[in-house]
């Protein structure tokens, strides 16, 4: 006696009856580049069809998205290099080009869940996450910096702060700072396992944020970065998030990294969010635009894939293309 599996393949009613998994555009929050300017659009050419652009396109893009069904935008400055210091202090300019951003979208599209990303490395002349310190990246005073940029954040109308810096004992430094400048509903959703990858490269392209190459600095994020080795450090940094008062936690890289979210998805009762980033982006494109791959089935089902993993939301550069394709 043996099971007949194949039953419940046959036709496309029965298979989309047991379906266990639905991506739809709730699931998206898309990362947006905007950079100083009017009207300026520039490609970014190891992102097929991602931009850096100014606020007005920012904008008109995201009431465009909005209409498609994305209500969450994650977003990133290209910061002038006349602008960066080691101490990041542009990132708490209350007229900033992140606060002015911010501003602006909410004018435009209330409704739109505005994730501001927190670290340092756009504004730092190291292009680390973290201020420098005796050839470190120091970890107790950049809290302080965090801290401030998120209270900044949420003042110009940020919902959630989204800190990616991976520096110890942020959200507890944030969460505290927020609640005493009043901002109590602000939430964070905080990379809690976010590994150093190889994977991040066309994003650091996209904002020229990469450590610089000097003697005396690190020369990469494996201080603050998890190991791409390790799983169970994955656990203890999304426990202690957690306990720190994150709302969110994300887990990054998406796809190479499905083991760790199917695991924490055992672990915790808090959402989860995992980023589909820039190098898997890049390679769905790369071979799509070879044509070795189903740019659109691919893209499918790699954030189904994510969502059977245990992702509530995934951040992808993908997701006005398939809202498009999900909508039709
Ligand atoms: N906080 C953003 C990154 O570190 C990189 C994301 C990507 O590679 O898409
Ligand atoms: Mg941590």
């Amino acid at each position: 006696m043996f099971t007949r599996n194949r039953r419940l393949r046959s036709n496309a009613s029965i298979r989309s009856l047991i379906q266990e998994t639905q991506l739809t555009t709730n699931d998206f929050v898309l990362p947006m580049f905007v950079m100083e300017g009017d009207n300026k659009k520039e490609a970014i050419s190891s992102m097929p069809g991602v931009f850096r652009q100014s606020l007005d396109l920012t904008v008109q893009q995201v009431k465009e998205n909005y209409a498609l069904g994305i209500k969450a935008i994650n977003i990133y400055m290209k910061v002038s290099d006349n602008l960066k210091d080691n101490t990041g202090k542009e990132a708490w300019n209350p007229n900033g080009l992140m606060q002015t951003t911010i501003k602006a979208i909410k004018d435009a599209v209330p409704e739109v869940i505005i994730m501001p990303d927190v670290a340092l490395d756009p504004y730092s002349i190291y292009g680390h996450d973290g201020i420098i310190k005796n050839g470190k990246v120091d970890n107790d005073s950049t809290l302080e910096a965090l801290a401030n940029m998120s209270v900044s954040l949420a003042e110009a109308g940020a919902d959630i702060v989204a800190p990616s810096d991976m520096m110890d004992g942020r959200v507890l430094a944030i969460r505290e700072a927020l609640d005493e400048a009043n901002y109590t509903d602000c939430g964070i959703l905080s990379y809690a396992a976010k590994y150093a990858s190889a994977f991040y490269g066309p994003f650091r392209s996209a904002l020229d944020s990469a450590p610089v190459d000097s003697q005396d600095i690190p020369e990469d994020k494996k201080t603050y970065q998890m190991d791409f080795h390790n799983s169970r450090e994955a656990i203890t940094e999304v426990l202690d998030d957690v306990a720190e008062g994150a709302d969110i936690i994300m887990i990054k890289p998406g796809m190479p990294y499905l083991d760790i979210v199917s695991k924490v998805r055992e672990i915790i009762t808090q959402p989860i969010a995992v980023y589909q980033v820039s190098g898997e982006y890049a390679m769905i494109k790369a071979a799509a635009q070879n044509g070795w791959l189903d740019n659109d089935k691919v893209l499918i089902e790699s954030l189904t894939s994510i969502k059977r993993a245990g992702a509530d939301m995934i951040f992808t550069y993908a997701a006005p293309e398939v809202a498009k394709l999900l909508n039709k």
